[in-house]
């Protein structure tokens, strides 16, 4: 006997089950270690900063469940059981006996499938949480590869089969006979469970037929009582329902039921239900209601039972609302019935909304109070609401103090209260008639714009600066407030960061860390081989999965070899312009149009320089920072460079843009509003920048800036040069006037779209010829739009403006037809935008300088007091070149200009025949004055040009 029980125990035998009992006991110490799981210990994909680990299987048991959650998502859940299970189902059930390396490994593969199988079906189905695939690394990367190729239901159809083959092949199971198995089973089972059903109920009915004739054979007398308990216990049977036992259950059985039963002689004593025992009611102690109404008549005290009275396990429960000491409140009979009779008394509560609520204390307990308007809270909210209205009014009281000294200062003394009044009833305070009329009119005291501007609006008076340039004091100081990032914090959202890659299969690892005023730029060096392309590709699904509102991915970072991923930060900084200009960077700036932009993401002044830019398109969504940035760079301008250096010349089809920057001295024209003439002004630039050129032609310098160093020259030597381009009769002068250094022109376009849309292939061509050649002569152009799309910022305006500045846009395309590459989509608005530097690829993100209304209107106010504009009225009249206005008319004289006739009758009678004196005479621009000469020699009037002069041959002006 014994040798056949040791038979078959071979030292293999022995080996393999102590390996699977080893392996059930690792089981055991994993389940021990799931159990107690926490992710706050540092593990395989987790470094936290907590020194201690949390698991009940220590620090190996806690880094083992990990990698199997990293690993298999959801399905990671079962190893731990498995691992115990399957090494003592294997020995109890003796097939370590018959376990050979082929059954192993194909049982080992079986798994390996069925794991697949379900990480797979885990991963297309379960949702995956921020922080680890529901299908693990194994599901996500099998989804991955084959979902390209399959789709989502043929990759579901695949894991279900994988995960059935798997199964059958490690459990060694045949699907068909567990099937049947389990069919058996349920069938067997509800089988089972009728047939005991039935025999119990048998039993019962069996008993009480047993007690009923036990009842009739023991006393004849009580034959006829017993008869009706055995209905009365019938119909008791039929009447228990579960509603009934429930009621009794909740102790809210009617007492006046009881009264009435007891009183009933004919009731039988519930003991002798037998099996069908209900549950007695105690004795109601009396309530005492302290009560206004306790003398109420009450309809009949002997047979009628107060409703207070029957509720007594309801009035027992519910003590608060009957007892007057302990809410304070003394509630009639009535009302107490009342509330008796709803059976749950909900107190009412008024929710006063919670004003005033400090974003910082919202979750306090203070301010949940404060939403209640109770306690404490309310004369926290009085209090508050008392300050503020006591701020208000010294405001108020300020304010008109204020109101009431100008109104004396402008002669408008004793001006009434209110200016606009219900009640027509105001006082005569004009001293003129006329000013009396128009009170009577309307009943309301009328004046001028401008007095109501100068009443009303911050506006001084205009006294003129004593410095040579607009003080920084105009501009208002704001408090940057630092950076609360931790280490902890960067640390944490590292790992955070190469754990999600790691997901998506992007080996990397921070480097560096860069904390901005706005976003913060993790620097990652990736694995030799990954492309960065690939970190850009996903930089959606990784903002979502790190939860950040949106994550620009930096492809290269210029002096460094690796990649930027830029999250915004927790608090965003405003930076503001008067800190920019306020710089070394800027202050020291040797750009001849240095334009501040605001801060780059570690906090340095961005300044550029337009001169060298030479021209910048700047585009992003509505609402996304390009006024406040055109207004900074405007602003940038004025700080740095005098109204003889740069002129501007501004269009504004918007009209509140830029109309603020009317009359300051830098300006060649009024701010335009009207499109039309906007194309006017833009074909002045053109025929400026060809004059411009002849100009340094006769020079023989290169560009403005040799034109201008040229004349310096000169002036050092005490030398005057006379316009070379002046010919005798095109001013009232008899000698030419002296060359003066020219300044730079900036065109300014603040909605670039609405252009295009008046004169579209006009404005194209006319930006095209600025853009092409404007540079040396010193005209730059800034065009903004807020519709980034390609019908506006054509190919040809593109070509030949390499600078660019986006600001947010909604999407890639955007982006790309802005900067010809994506990021801008991912930008956070509000002035945060992408540079694009003249002859690079390498985008910069700055995060724009912001200044108020106010601060733009004290400078341009500054300015003001310091000179006034020299308007050239010229530069928004028409020069006939508009296809639809080209100025053509009349029989017979389709090719003839409209101003020919009065040039002719000029050119005639002075004797002029140069363009530039026709173009100073009609105030047209140098083209149009060339072709009228033109059509003057072709009918005759003058000669060709020879020797650069041109003959007068007609000298009859009917001719
Ligand atoms: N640099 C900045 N810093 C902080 N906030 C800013 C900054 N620039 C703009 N903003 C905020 O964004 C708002 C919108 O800016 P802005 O008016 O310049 O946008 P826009 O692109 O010109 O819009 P639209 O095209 O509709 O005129 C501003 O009122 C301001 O509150």
């Amino acid at each position: 006997m014994i040798r056949k029980l040791t038979q078959g125990f071979t030292p293999k035998h022995y080996l393999v089950e102590i390996l699977f009992g080893l392996t059930a006991l690792l089981g055991f110490y994993l389940i021990i270690a799931w159990s107690s799981y926490s992710p706050l210990d540092t593990t395989w994909s987790v470094s936290s900063f907590q020194p201690e680990i949390i698991n009940k299987a220590g620090k190996f048991g806690a880094w083992v469940i990990d990698l199997f959650f990293v690993l298999f998502g959801y399905v990671g859940n079962l190893l731990p059981f498995l691992l115990l299970i399957a090494p003592i189902y294997f020995i109890r059930t003796k097939r370590v006996d018959s376990l050979t390396w082929t059954r192993f490994s194909l049982r080992m593969f079986g798994f390996i499938l069925l794991v697949c199988g379900l990480t797979t079906l885990a991963a297309l189905t379960l949702s995956n949480s921020n922080y680890h695939l529901a299908g693990g690394v194994l599901g996500g990367s099998i989804v991955k590869l084959v979902y390209p190729s399959f789709g989502k239901f043929g990759l579901l159809m695949s894991a279900v089969v994988f995960s059935i083959i798997g199964f059958i092949f490690c459990s060694g199971a045949s699907l068909i006979r567990l099937l049947m198995r389990f069919y058996n089973w349920l069938t067997e089972k509800n089988e089972e469970s009728s047939l005991v059903q039935a025999q119990n109920d048998e039993e019962i009915l069996q008993q009480e037929d047993e007690d009923i004739q036990d009842w009739i054979d023991g006393d004849i007398d009580r034959q006829q009582d017993l008869i009706q308990s055995a209905e009365d216990l019938q119909s008791h049977r039929d009447m228990i329902t579960p509603a009934h036992r429930g009621i009794n259950i909740m102790g809210l059985s009617t007492p006046s039921q009881f009264t009435e039963n007891t009183e009933d002689d004919e009731t039988p004593n519930p003991e002798n239900f037998g099996g069908y025992a209900v549950d007695e009611i105690d004795n109601l102690p009396e309530v005492t209601i302290s009560s206004q109404n306790a003398n109420i008549d009450l309809p009949n005290e002997n047979n009628f039972t107060p409703m207070w009275q029957k509720q007594k396990s309801l009035a027992e429960n519910m003590p608060e609302f009957l007892d007057g000491e302990n809410t304070g409140v003394v509630l009639s009979e009535e009302e107490i019935t009342r509330d008796l009779l709803t059976q749950v008394h909900i107190p009412e509560v008024k929710l006063t909304p919670a004003k005033l609520q400090h974003p910082l204390t919202e979750n306090s307990a203070v301010t949940k109070q404060a939403a209640y308007g109770m306690g404490e809270s309310e004369s926290f909210e009085d209090d508050n609401m008392a300050d503020l209205a006591a701020q208000f009014a010294r405001q108020e009281a300020e304010r008109e103090r204020i109101r009431l000294e100008k109104a004396q200062a402008m002669g408008l003394a004793d001006l009434p209260e209110p200016q606009v009044s219900l009640q027509p009833t105001q006082p005569n305070l004009f001293e003129s008639d006329e000013e009396a009329e128009t009170e009577e009119t309307n009943g309301l005291r009328t004046i001028s714009i401008d007095q109501a501007i100068q009443l009303f609006g911050d506006h001084k008076p205009l006294i003129k600066p004593t410095t040579e340039l607009p003080s920084l004091d105009l501009l208002d100081k704001r408090t940057s407030h630092v950076q609360e990032i931790t280490p902890e914090e960067i640390h944490e959202t590292s790992q955070r960061i190469e754990q999600q890659l790691r997901n998506f299969n992007v080996k990397a690892t921070v480097k560096d860390v860069l904390v901005g005023p706005v976003v913060t730029r993790y620097e990652l060096e990736l694995q030799p081989g990954v492309k960065a392309s690939k970190v850009t590709n996903i930089d959606t699904d990784l903002a979502r999965a790190l939860m950040f509102k949106s994550i620009r991915v930096a492809e290269t970072i210029p002096g460094k070899p690796y990649i930027g991923i830029e999250t915004p930060n927790a608090y965003r900084q405003i930076v503001s312009l008067r800190e920019v200009l306020d710089s070394d960077e800027f202050r020291h700036s040797k750009a001849l149009l240095p334009m501040a932009l605001g801060k780059d993401i570690s906090g340095k002044p961005i300044i550029i320089d337009l001169a060298k830019t030479p021209h910048l398109l700047v585009a992003g969504s509505t609402g996304s920072g390009k006024s406040v940035g055109i207004n900074t760079m405007i602003l940038s301008l004025l700080y740095k460079v005098k109204p003889e250096e740069v002129k501007f010349i501004m269009i504004d089809p918007k009209v509140v843009e830029l109309s603020v920057y009317n009359d300051i001295p830098h300006l060649l024209t009024e701010v335009v509003t009207d499109m039309k003439k906007a194309a006017n002004a833009l074909r002045w630039c053109v025929d400026e920048m060809e004059r411009r050129y002849q100009l340094l032609a006769k020079l023989r310098v290169r560009n403005i800036e040799g034109f201008n160093e040229r004349i310096d020259e000169y002036r050092a030597e005490n030398i005057a040069i006379p316009d070379p381009l002046w010919k005798p009769g095109d001013t009232l002068d008899s000698v030419p006037p002296i060359l003066e250094k020219l300044s730079y022109i900036v065109v300014i376009v603040d909605e670039f779209a609405d252009l295009m849309m008046v004169a579209g292939k006009q404005v194209e061509e006319l930006i095209a010829r600025l853009t092409q050649k404007a540079r040396a002569v010193g005209i730059h152009v800034i065009l903004a739009t807020q519709r980034p799309s390609v019908d506006v910022i054509t190919g040809l305006i593109k070509s030949n403006i390499p600078s660019r500045i986006a600001f947010t846009v909604v999407q890639r395309n955007d982006s790309r037809t802005i900067l010809d590459q994506n990021g801008a989509e991912a930008l956070l608005g509000r002035g945060d935008m992408l540079y694009l530097g003249n002859g690079t690829t390498d985008l910069v993100r700055v995060h724009g300088a912001f200044m108020s209304d106010d601060e733009v209107v004290r400078v341009a106010d500054d300015w003001r007091a310091r000179g006034k504009p020299n308007y050239i009225s010229e530069i928004l009249e028409s020069t006939g070149d508009d296809d639809d206005d080209n100025g053509l008319s009349g029989e017979g004289s389709e090719d003839l200009d409209d101003l020919f006739d009065e040039v002719m009758e000029f050119v005639i009678r002075t004797g002029t025949t140069s363009a530039s004196s026709i173009q100073r005479r009609f105030r047209v621009g140098f083209n149009r004055a060339a072709r009228i000469m033109d059509q003057l020699e072709e009918q005759g009037i003058v000669s060709e040009m020879r020797n650069g002069k041109r003959e007068i041959l007609a000298r009859n002006p009917d001719y």
